[in-house]
């Protein structure tokens, strides 16, 4: 059996040139987890960060000049990237890298698309399912095995309860729906995966890391800021 691990680098970002300062300021300071006004003023929070971004911008310009032009980030990101590739090709493991910004170029979003088109490598039948089996991450005890489509694995990546095709009835359901009796395939208070998925005995470690890259992701930037159509690709 071959697995593949996909492995997927957070980071802030910075603006690569100058011309991309008061934009990259404007992609900071939009961003609620930075400057959150009071709910009467939620409407004034992106007029304010555009406000902001232009008076700050000349001054951060200086600074950046003074370094090169732009922001070292994505240069020492990259340069992760490609030492972390090396050191598992060196060890002979199967891996794809990418690298994913907050605030500037390359997003996260854009990049889970490319994780996406990795995720293509899921055998769906011709129905578009695949035989899903929850195992417990730590033991490998075999939980529940059911059909998932890409429906039913972007429900459980958004509500991380494991949740299947229902073949008779043609509908996602989510284990525990009737019973309470739920997988949770997140342990929040651990903060580690608790259920993992497979397919087929193929894909196990990789799907494993994009699942827990995805919730970190969502832990990050909140999940109203993942577009869905991401998702149900997954
Ligand atoms: C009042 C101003 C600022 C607050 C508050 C702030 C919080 C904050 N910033 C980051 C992450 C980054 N900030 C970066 C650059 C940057 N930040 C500010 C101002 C505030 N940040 C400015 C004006 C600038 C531009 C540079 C400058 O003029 O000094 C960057 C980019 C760094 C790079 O390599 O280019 C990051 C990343 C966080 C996470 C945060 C609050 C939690
Ligand atoms: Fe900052």
């Amino acid at each position: 059996m071959e697995e593949k691990i996909g492995v997927l680098l957070l980071n802030l970002g910075g603006p690569k040139t100058l011309k991309d300062v008061q934009p990259f300021l404007y992609n900071l300071f939009v961003d609620l987890d930075i400057i959150r006004l009071p709910r009467l003023f939620k409407l004034l929070q992106r007029p304010l960060a555009k406000l902001i971004s232009v008076l700050r911008a000349p001054k951060s310009e200086e600074g950046y000049a003074a370094i090169g032009g732009g922001s070292p980030l994505r240069k020492i990101t990259d340069e992760q990237e490609n030492a972390l590739r090396m050191a598992l090709e060196a060890k002979n493991v199967n891996v794809s890298v990418y690298v994913g910004m907050r605030y500037w170029y390359p997003f996260t979003e854009e990049v889970i698309e490319q994780v996406d088109t990795l995720l293509d490598g899921i055998k769906w039948d011709d129905k578009g399912l695949a035989v899903a089996i929850a195992q417990n991450v730590d033991t490998g005890a075999i939980l529940m095995q059911g059909f998932v489509n890409r429906g039913a694995l972007a429900t459980t990546i958004t509500s991380r309860k494991a949740t299947f095709f229902s073949r008779p009835r043609a509908t996602l359901w989510t284990k525990g729906e009737t019973s309470n009796n739920f997988i949770n395939i997140y342990d929040k208070r651990r903060n580690k995966l608790c259920v993992q998925f497979s397919w087929r005995g193929f894909l196990l470690g990789h799907v494993r890391l994009l699942l827990v890259k995805l919730l970190e992701i969502q832990e990050q930037i909140g999940s109203s800021n993942i577009k869905m159509s991401n998702l149900v690709l997954i």
